[in-house]
């Protein structure tokens, strides 16, 4: 619970279990993040990061476990809940045939309290290829619509899927105060990521997942010292070494 804040964790995910055939993705993952947050998820490929999150947007079910966001299982969760939530995947998952400026102000329609879309895509540098089909925009054009997307409901909880990958400096800059504003609005914000500048800039918490669990979660400072660290790079190689690619 976030002090000050009477509400419980807005995701829970408690000691998950996920296998895809032989191979185990999650092996009792537990993570929390907190509402007015932002939580940084780093971990090596395939740790088992997007796993996490599919599961907790209701896109996976996980073999075992429990998972709470916003009090409710998402899976099967239904449009009131969905309302609430914001996603963006590490695909995107856009329609590829239609323009950022057709398409965000669609989606700002489905629900109940959309932000100013003009404003957020200005932020993004989003008017500047707007009349360009997805299909054809950079993939760092494609992410910042991607993001736009994800946010343009004002979502309670959000779940960013790297998404900073592949942006240029400045819009990354301007991505990291947009998440600080996001959060300081009250919004749990999850962002995995494989940036140790970015986890140590934007997290009030972070989370290391290596093979299917937390091996470490807390503040920066707390996780640092905890591995016996002084910055966090230090503290990631020293809780991912050693274990296989
Ligand atoms: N649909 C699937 N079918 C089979 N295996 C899968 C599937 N989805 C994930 N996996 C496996 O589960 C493990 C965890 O994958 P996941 O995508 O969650 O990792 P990640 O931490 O997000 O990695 P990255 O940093 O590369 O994005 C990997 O070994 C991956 O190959």
């Amino acid at each position: 619970m976030n002090e000050g804040d009477p509400r419980p964790d807005a995701v829970e995910l408690l000691d998950l279990t996920r296998s895809f055939g032989a191979r185990a993705a999650l092996r009792g993952l537990t993570l929390s993040a907190r509402h007015g947050e932002v939580t940084c998820v780093l971990g090596p490929n395939g740790a088992g990061k997007t796993t996490a999150v599919e599961i907790a947007v209701g896109l996976q079910r996980p073999d075992g476990g429990q998972v709470r966001v916003l009090g409710r299982h998402p899976y099967g969760a239904g449009a009131a809940h969905r309302d609430r939530v914001g996603v963006m995947l590490q695909d995107g998952g856009l329609p590829q045939a239609v323009t950022p400026r057709a398409l965000l102000p669609h989606l700002a329609r489905l629900y109940s309290t959309p932000v100013d879309v003009a404003e957020l895509a200005g932020r993004l540098g989003i008017p500047a290829f707007e009349r360009t089909t997805v299909r054809r925009l950079s993939g760092g054009q494609r992410q910042r619509v991607a993001l736009a997307a994800a946010l343009v409901g004002s979502p309670e909880v959000v779940f960013l899927d790297e998404p900073t990958a592949g942006l240029d400096p400045h819009a990354r800059r301007e991505v990291h105060v947009l998440l600080r504003e996001v959060a300081a609005g009250g919004t749990a914000t999850v962002v995995t990521t494989h940036s140790f500048e970015e986890a140590e800039r934007l997290a009030d918490r972070v989370a290391v997942v290596v093979d299917g669990r937390v091996a470490a979660a807390g503040t920066v400072q707390e996780v640092c010292s905890g591995a016996g660290a002084t910055g966090l790079e230090e503290a990631y190689f020293a809780l991912t070494d050693g274990v296989p690619l």
